[in-house]
């Protein structure tokens, strides 16, 4: 049987149910395991908590020392690890070596972040000093998700690790592989026994480890679904600290743009690299009820139409792969049903082009007849709505018309137009003439309304993985120069 836990510093066999990870373009299974049982999370947790006192006692030199000489492997292994990525989520080659890219760049932000918003200050005051240190917060969980199975739990694992944090790591059970090469790689660093654990398997596993009482907080990066479980699971515990990264129902507004090319460009990246699958994904386009957004929509249809998908190994590569898996895909066309079915009109419809896998052809659909009555879900994929609008306030109006609050677009020569798009508009994110996807990893990263709960990530994270310390000190014990009224000594 294969050991697919990392607990204690050793890779053990899980004794949960039968696991198995699936190449979604190739429809094959390439990885298999057992999830780890309630009993080895328990494991999981008590290891981390037993590492910590010395990896928190460590200079965080000592522990950057360790960190950065995973960022060489990272480094060294580069190739093989963006294939794995691939082959585990259906992305294209190209895109998954730009993951691996920001794995390894996350590690100098992190740092910096760290000295940055988590350092030290001392100021002199009448008497002795004043500082302000900070702490790391103890034994952390880090839930991760499919669509950056590398990128998005490495920006949380990264930070907590720096701070002085020992972890426990749930992935995606649909990436196991790439998190299983990953916490081999921080083997391979030294990271003492104990310090990162891993554990693998579904929502049984990971209930078991959100719900462990030794946790001292949880930096969950996936739906927004199970972020509002986790949500409710950590009420009544405010000492632990909840981070929580969510989806969106994105809107990108355009006004009055001159370049027709440029600003299909800005929309097809927002909206269909990934094959949709980025939380910060355009889901909702404002097009203008006019000549001008007529020409806009044309171009961009016939654009879309001429997408490339296909294998993330292909020689020429393709814009898009397969998404994650086939019910993936499955779940978008029946997503696509619903609105066609509410009144929505498909300008190019999403296919799923072959049932055993996870390839889609992107789709277009008009919802502007069914504006008020569109479920406010995040439709995971390759599937955009346009509403044609005639007025810029109504649209600003009815992009905030939503639960969510990750990222937001306006594509304008206006400046004017950005000016009060911003003022209005509600987002985590706000962009002007660029894509609302590829956020920097050297900025915060978070949403607002069902987003996020305001504790962003990226090179916010170090702010969740630390709590700051106030302290005023004297080197002896001494009387003040005055009294306070009523004392004599
Ligand atoms: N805001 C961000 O930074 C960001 C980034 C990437 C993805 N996402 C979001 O993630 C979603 C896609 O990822 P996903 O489908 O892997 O997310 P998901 O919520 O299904 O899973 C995320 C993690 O939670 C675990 N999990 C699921 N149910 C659980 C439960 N009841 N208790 C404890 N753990 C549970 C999963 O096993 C996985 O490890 C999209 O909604 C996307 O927008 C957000
Ligand atoms: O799918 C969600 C993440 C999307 C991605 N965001 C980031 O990479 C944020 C930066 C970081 O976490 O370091 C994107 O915007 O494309």
């Amino acid at each position: 049987m294969p050991t697919t836990h990392f607990i204690n510093g050793q890779w053990i066999e899980g004794q949960g149910a039968s696991i198995a990870s699936t190449d979604p373009a190739k429809n094959h299974v390439f990885w298999q395991g057992n999830a780890a049982s309630a009993e080895q999370v328990n494991d999981a947790v008590n290891a981390a908590r037993t590492a910590l006192p010395a990896w928190s006692a460590l200079t965080v030199e000592a522990r950057l020392a360790i960190i950065k000489q995973y960022g060489e492997l990272l480094a060294a292994n580069k190739p093989e690890l963006a294939a794995l990525i691939a082959q585990e989520t259906g992305k294209p080659l190209w895109e998954t070596a730009t993951e691996v890219a920001a794995m390894i760049g996350k590690i100098g932000i992190s740092e910096k972040a760290y000295f940055e918003r988590t350092g030290t200050v001392e100021n002199a005051m009448p008497v002795g000093k004043a500082f302000i240190r900070h702490k790391p917060h103890g034994v952390v969980a880090v839930f991760g998700p499919y669509n950056f199975p590398g990128h998005l739990p490495n920006g949380h694992i990264v930070p907590a690790l720096i701070a002085g944090n020992t972890i426990v790591f749930k992935p995606s059970d649909l990436t196991p592989a790439v998190a299983e090469a990953m916490v081999k790689l921080w083997e391979q660093a030294g990271l003492p026994k104990g310090v990162l654990n891993l554990v693998q398997g579904e929502v049984e596993t990971g209930k078991a480890l959100a719900s462990h009482h030794q946790l001292d907080g949880l930096f969950f990066t996936g739906s927004s679904r199970t972020g509002k479980i986790l949500h409710e699971q950590f009420a009544g515990h405010p000492g632990k600290i909840l981070a929580l990264e969510m989806g969106g129902n994105n809107p990108l507004i355009v006004t009055d743009v001159a370049d027709t090319k440029a600003a299909v460009h800005d929309i097809i990246q927002s909206a269909f690299v990934t094959s949709g699958q980025r939380c910060t994904c355009a889901r909702r386009l404002f097009i203008p009820a006019n000549a001008q957004g007529d020409a806009l929509m044309a171009a961009l249809v016939d654009a879309t139409k001429a997408i490339q998908v296909g294998h993330y190994d292909a020689e020429e590569q393709p814009f898009m792969g397969a998404m994650v898996s086939a019910a993936a895909a499955k779940g978008m066309v029946a997503a696509q049903q619903e609105l066609l079915d509410l009144g929505a009109k498909a300008l190019l419809t999403l296919t799923h082009t072959d049932e055993n896998t996870g390839f889609v052809t992107p789709g277009i659909l008009d919802v502007t007849d069914i504006v008020d009555e569109m479920p406010d879900e995040e439709h995971f994929g390759p599937l955009l709505k346009v509403i044609r609008y005639s007025d810029f306030d109504t649209a600003i109006a009815q992009a905030n018309n939503t639960r969510f609050g990750l990222s937001a677009g306006l594509l304008s020569d206006s400046e004017a137009d950005y000016q009060h798009f911003f003022q209005h508009i509600r987002a985590g994110i706000v962009n002007w003439n660029r894509p609302i996807t590829g956020a920097s990893s050297a900025a915060p990263f978070g949403g607002i309304g069902e987003s996020g709960n305001h504790r962003a990530s990226a090179y916010y994270a170090a702010d969740y993985c630390a709590y700051p310390v106030a302290s005023v000190e004297l080197d002896k014990v001494a009387l003040p120069g005055t009294l306070s009224p009523g004392l004599t000594l």
